[in-house]
């Protein structure tokens, strides 16, 4: 499958400090990639280069096989955007905005657009600046979803939506995948709805993508091992791929990040214990990446 997105040993820094370092990752159609990462981790400074915003000061990106910051309005109309602050017009009404990009997106998909409005009852006749925080997000998601693209890109799409709203954007968003065949990256602090969503994870930590694969192949690899031992556990078991471990006596936590079931039987007989395996969530895993 043709790569709708190729990032190649990407760097960027704000004057002189480093913000991403060696990003390597691609998406194609079908693809819903959670971006997840702390405040301040990098994510929309690598959704901005994503679509070209700044020159990378190493690597490149490529959208649809062209470099991001030399894409033409045919790319660009291939591409669907909601950035972390919307870029609305105040004195326009949303009825204009919506007007303005059908006029401007061939690909504008009337009866999409339409659905979207009523079931976000969104008032059409009201001007951006009389609009309420939720209501702009709404509109902003609207703009962006309407042409079809093959690419959307959202940072932070949802942080003002209420539960129901986010409930059916994200069921929009599913079915926009999975129908268009496009590719979608978003931001977003609320895990749960990523994990609802998302079939593969981009984590991003201390400037590099630290996990980018399957979610599903992600919460088969995090664990927290729960161990029983007969006699007192070394202090320090010094483990690959170890999140975090805490023994006590006889009893001991671990976390790794790379588990193979079949560790299990080695571990339990070099400790001499009983050991419990337990998947994570996808929250409990990104803690456990921040410990
Ligand atoms: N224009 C800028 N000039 C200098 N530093 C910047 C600029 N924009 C962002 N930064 C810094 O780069 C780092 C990454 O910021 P970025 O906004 O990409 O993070 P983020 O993961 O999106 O954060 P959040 O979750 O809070 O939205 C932060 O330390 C931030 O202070």
């Amino acid at each position: 499958m043709p790569a709708i997105l190729e990032i190649t040993a990407l760097r960027r820094a704000y004057e002189g400090r480093q913000v991403l370092k060696d990003i390597t990752a691609s998406a194609t159609q079908g693809d819903v990639i959670a971006l997840l990462g702390k405040n301040g981790a990098g994510k929309t400074t690598l959704l901005e280069t994503i679509l070209g915003f700044a020159v990378p000061e190493q690597g490149e990106v490529r959208l649809f096989g062209t470099l991001s910051t030399e894409i033409g309005p045919n790319e660009k109309q291939r591409i669907g955007f909601v950035p972390q602050q919307d870029e609305l017009l105040e004195q326009l009404t949303a009825e204009e905005h919506l007007k303005l990009f059908a006029r401007c997106q061939p690909g504008w998909d009337h009866a999409l657009c339409q659905r979207l409005c009523q079931s976000w009852d969104i008032p059409l006749a009201r001007t951006v600046s009389k609009l309420s925080p939720g209501q702009r997000q709404k509109l902003a998601i609207i703009l962006a979803l309407s042409h079809k693209p093959e690419l959307l890109i959202l940072d932070e799409p949802v942080a003002s939506l209420d539960p129901m709203a986010r409930r059916q954007f994200l069921t929009e968003l599913v079915t926009i995948a999975a129908d268009q065949q496009s590719a979608i990256i978003f931001s977003s602090h609320i895990v749960t709805d990523m994990e609802r969503v998302a079939n593969k994870i981009w984590l991003l930590k201390d400037q590099q993508l630290v996990w980018q694969d399957e979610q599903d192949t992600l919460k088969e690899a995090v664990v927290r091992l729960h161990i029983s031992a007969r006699q007192p556990l070394p202090e320090n078991l010094s483990l690959p791929h170890c999140l975090y471990q805490h023994m006590q006596d006889h009893q001991g936590t671990i976390t790794l990040a790379q588990w193979h079931p079949e560790q299990k039987e080695e571990l339990e007989q070099a400790l001499q214990a009983w050991i419990r395996v337990e998947h994570l969530g996808l929250e409990d895993i990104f803690l456990e990446f921040h410990r």
